[in-house]
């Protein structure tokens, strides 16, 4: 969107994706998403990021309408990812005399994706190097494992603007109109989520900086009330809970376990809690239940076993909690099987891999159907989970 205000001298000249039908060919995007690029005006001009390659034309005529018959002066580069790099190749063939600023890593790396002369192109910034455009002068600070380890974030001192790359993105894209802090949870949690204590360490170096506006890779330029996206960042990466709540992650090939968990949020309901989230994880968006997981104190996995194995989504629901670092809740576990259980067991050896977890014990066992004895089980399980 052409209309997105920064300043008078930072200009938005990112693009739109609302055909894109799965963002890294793995998160639904109902609202699209957004690849951000700015292009900032003065003696000399630089342009912020290039966009993914399904945009490049838009994105090049936007920034030659952005430069006014100008010729930039450098592109800065602060990620590799495609999303962002994916322009690279054709801006340096249109805009010959433009030099590329970015750091050694990304240097590495731009030959694996690209094929085209660098030579005599480059200048690589190292962290706390300065590039002066005139009155506005760019500060760059490197920010590894944020989400690459390529990345680097940019500060512009006069202006107070932090270049974020990833960090504080959203999906969604800029003309669909939604809340900030649902989605970009779903997109830190998923995409940045394993990388806590790096994101922590940039947050330090974000501290030392006079901040007015943060502009990310994706999703709406942060103009006000940064104490709160910036406190949202710190509990994110710290692995706590944002609130008190249970997540019922659920899995179920023929029902049983569905209605025996839909019970449990009954009775948890009706015991006075008040933040219950039920996820059937065959049917319901898997980044979102990984990210609700996230947000509340507590986990409850419920799954049928599956030819001696978990089922599925369940197996993958638990995979991308391991490998997102998923830490610092209450579990508890209820399992399904019609001859020989296996599920409480396995789901079990993932949460006790995973970095202090609680679990609340027993292990509910149903056969098939929720019994009598399953229904107190339950019962108990929700007074022990609500103590
Ligand atoms: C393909 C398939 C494989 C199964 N494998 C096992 C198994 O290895 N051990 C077991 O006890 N039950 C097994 N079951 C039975 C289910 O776990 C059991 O019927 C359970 O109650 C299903 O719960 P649901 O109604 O929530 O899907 C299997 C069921 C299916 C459909």
């Amino acid at each position: 969107m052409s209309d997105v205000k920064v300043t008078d001298s930072v200009l938005y000249v990112g693009c739109d994706d609302l055909d894109i039908d799965l963002f890294e060919s793995q998160y639904h995007v109902p609202n699209g998403v957004s690849y951000n690029s700015y292009v900032i005006l003065d003696e000399k001009i630089a342009i912020m990021d290039t966009v993914d390659p399904r945009r490049t034309e838009e994105w090049l005529e936007k920034v030659e309408k952005a430069l006014g018959g100008r010729l930039p002066d450098y592109l800065v580069v602060q990620h590799m990812e495609p999303d962002h790099a994916g322009s690279i190749q054709k801006i340096c063939t249109k805009y010959p005399q433009m030099q590329i600023v970015s750091n050694a890593k990304v240097f590495g790396m731009m030959p694996q994706f690209f094929d085209f002369d660098l030579t005599g192109r480059t200048i690589t910034v190292k962290e706390g190097d300065t590039l002066s455009l005139g009155s506005h002068t760019l500060t760059f600070f490197m920010a590894p494992m944020v989400h690459w380890p390529e990345v680097m974030v940019t500060y512009e001192a006069s202006e107070k603007i932090l270049f974020s790359a990833d960090g504080f993105g959203k999906f969604g894209a800029l003309s669909v109109e939604e809340d900030w802090t649902d989605e970009a949870r779903r997109y830190f949690i998923n995409i940045v989520g394993k990388y806590g204590a790096q994101v922590q360490n940039l947050l330090k170096k974000a501290a030392t900086l006079d901040i007015a506006m943060i502009c990310p890779l994706h999703g709406p330029v942060l103009k006000e009330d940064l104490g709160y996206y910036i406190g949202k960042y710190l509990t994110w990466s710290s692995y706590e809970p944002e609130e008190d709540g249970i997540v019922i992650a659920c899995a179920s090939i023929h029902g049983n376990t569905k209605r025996a968990m839909l019970k449990f949020v009954e009775i948890l309901k009706e015991k006075g809690a008040e933040n219950v989230k039920f996820f059937d994880l065959s049917r319901d968006d898997m980044a979102e239940a990984i990210a609700e997981a996230y947000q509340y104190s507590k986990l409850v996995v419920a799954c049928p076993t599956y030819d001696g194995v978990l089922f599925p989504c369940m197996e993958d629901f638990l995979y991308h909690l391991k490998i997102k670092n998923f830490q610092n809740r209450k579990a508890a576990i209820v399992e399904n099987g019609s001859w020989a259980p296996m599920s409480g067991k396995l789901m079990k050896a993932y949460l006790e891999g995973m970095k202090n977890i609680t679990l609340v014990e027993p292990t509910v066992t149903i056969k098939s159907t929720m019994s009598e004895k399953n229904l107190e089980e339950l019962n108990a399980l929700a007074d022990a989970l609500l103590a």
